[in-house]
């Protein structure tokens, strides 16, 4: 078997080194303009390595601090990473350029591991038709659908949860059941499924196919992005079948459109009246299913982990949430209006994000020659801007590593030093919907828990989410009433 494998190894990489090489020789011109300094690195690997060392030694920041003192150019360098020659924009300096100028010098752009994993959605599309499926996702996930009923589906999805998984037990392994509450919430919200097991199985495709998005993209047995691709193929299959099953729904009266995210893609139309292919539907179902439970899920448990650290902080978040809890009759659900009076509970979810941002940094495409800080992006470069390294720098946080809430009250950070949702018109569609889940899922367990943390100092790695390396075990204790 080695004795196949191994030829066809090098096979593979040496199609690689030569269609970058030959990439190289087209834009033979880049070579002579004044490209930011910085390194490739490796044929093929690029500095991938170095990247994803400083995530899993829980320091993203790092790579872009070595890089800014080693080539000593604070704003921008050049790089390649996961097979794309790339330029770092640093700080908030960076962040404001790209986000200012969305659709006119760079657009959206995902690494190839991502853009193969969810093909044809709102990420890998742009121009007119990436704002009108904005707008369409947004009609369902935005604010204003939010005011009606969401606080109060949300309030009985995590009480549910919290019967079913907290309740009772002296400890809980916080990320793994976190994650099943996103999940779950999610599945329900999007497309009304609520079977278990039939959850439990898609959300345990949904994780072989996170550990493949930050990989190189080798389609070849054995490697990460291999079984992702697997993975991503089974959920679009699952998904096609739920897709077909409720147009018979719809069309026989069984459904209704305002029911869920899927029956408003099915029914909802553009001004030229084209509506989504079921594939579409399928990969921008995907799309959120991912974007939206595990980012949640991260901010949730690194939340529990701050609250264990800082009991000062946990009792003033528990006292705002007894007062919300005291102006509502015994058991009545969450509302809207409810989740915008937990101002201090949101600047400790907003300082947990700061330090740990759950999406560590995105990516853009040059569409033009790009003149930035007297360098050139030449055309066709990919762009990447770092939340983690904005939010870790001394120049941008007073006293940048301590862990203080009070940061956001009154005008809050100067604008673009705090970007844990992106910025411009490619901000996080979910922004809302996570604020609401996560403020939900606080106000449910600290009215009901404290808890210690049985591994202090627990590392964080980034894989490619910030996660608590043994998933923060805690040890529960009930408050009685
Ligand atoms: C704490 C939770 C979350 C964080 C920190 C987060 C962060 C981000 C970031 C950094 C981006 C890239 C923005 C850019 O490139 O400028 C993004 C994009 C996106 N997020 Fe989130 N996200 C969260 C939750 C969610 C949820 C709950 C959903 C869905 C329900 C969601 C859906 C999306 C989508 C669809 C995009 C792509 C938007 C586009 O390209 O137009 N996110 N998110």
């Amino acid at each position: 078997m080695i004795q196949i494998l191994t030829p066809l190894l090098f096979f593979i990489v040496f199609l690689y080194v030569f269609f970058n090489v030959y990439k190289n020789q087209k834009s033979g011109t880049i070579s002579k303009i004044n490209l930011p300094p910085g390194s490739f690195g490796w044929p093929f690997l690029g500095e991938t390595l170095a990247l994803l060392r400083a995530n899993w030694d829980g320091v993203p920041e790092r790579f872009i601090r070595e890089r800014v003192q080693k080539h000593g150019s604070p704003l921008v360098f050049k790089t390649s990473l996961l097979g794309d020659r790339m330029a770092v924009l640093c700080g908030p300096a960076g962040n404001k350029f790209l986000f200012g100028n969305e659709n006119k010098l760079v657009a959206v752009w995902w690494p190839t591991p991502i853009r193969k994993l969810f093909g044809r959605c709102l990420i890998t599309i742009r121009g007119d038709e990436a704002k009108w499926t904005r707008k369409m996702l947004l009609s369902y996930l935005g604010p204003d659908a939010f005011a009606t009923h969401y606080a109060a589906t949300m309030d009985v999805v995590t009480r549910r949860h919290i019967e079913l998984h907290w309740r009772g037990k002296e400890e809980v392994n916080v990320f793994q059941t976190v994650k099943l509450y996103a999940f779950e919430l999610a599945c329900h919200l999007f497309m009304s499924l609520e079977e278990p097991n039939y959850i439990a199985k898609l959300g345990s495709m949904f994780n072989i196919v996170l550990k493949g998005i930050l990989e190189l993209p080798i389609d070849f047995p054995g490697t990460r992005f291999y079984s992702a691709n697997k993975a991503a193929a089974a959920i679009r299959t699952e998904l096609m079948m739920i897709i077909k099953a409720r147009r018979v729904e719809l069309e026989e009266g069984k459904a209704s459109s305002s029911q869920d995210l899927l029956s408003h893609l099915l029914t909802s139309s553009d001004e030229n009246g084209r509506y989504l292919t079921e594939k579409e539907i399928a990969n921008n179902i995907l799309l959120l299913l991912f974007a939206g439970h595990d980012t949640s899920a991260v901010s949730i448990t690194l939340l529990i982990k701050s609250l264990g650290e800082h009991p000062d902080v946990y009792d003033k978040v528990l006292k705002e949430q007894l007062e919300i809890c005291k102006a509502k009759e015994a058991g009545e659900l969450l509302k809207w209006g409810d989740i915008q009076k937990m101002r201090y509970s949101w600047n400790v979810v907003s300082e947990v994000m700061r330090l740990n941002p759950p999406i560590v940094g995105a990516f853009r495409e040059a569409l033009v020659d790009i003149e930035y800080a007297d360098y050139i992006i030449p055309k066709g470069w990919k762009v990447y801007w770092s939340a983690a390294c904005t939010h870790k720098d001394a120049a941008n946080f007073e006293d940048v590593t301590r862990f203080d809430p009070s940061r956001f009250e009154g005008a809050g950070p100067t604008p673009f030093t705090y970007v844990p949702f992106g910025g411009g018109p490619r901000m996080c569609l979910g922004k809302e919907f996570a604020r609401l889940e996560v403020l939900a899922f606080l106000h449910n367990i600290v009215t009901n828990f404290k808890w210690d943390l049985l591994i202090p100092d627990e590392k964080i790695e980034y894989d490619p989410m910030a996660t608590p390396v043994k998933g923060l075990p805690i040890r529960l204790h009930p408050h009685h009433v």
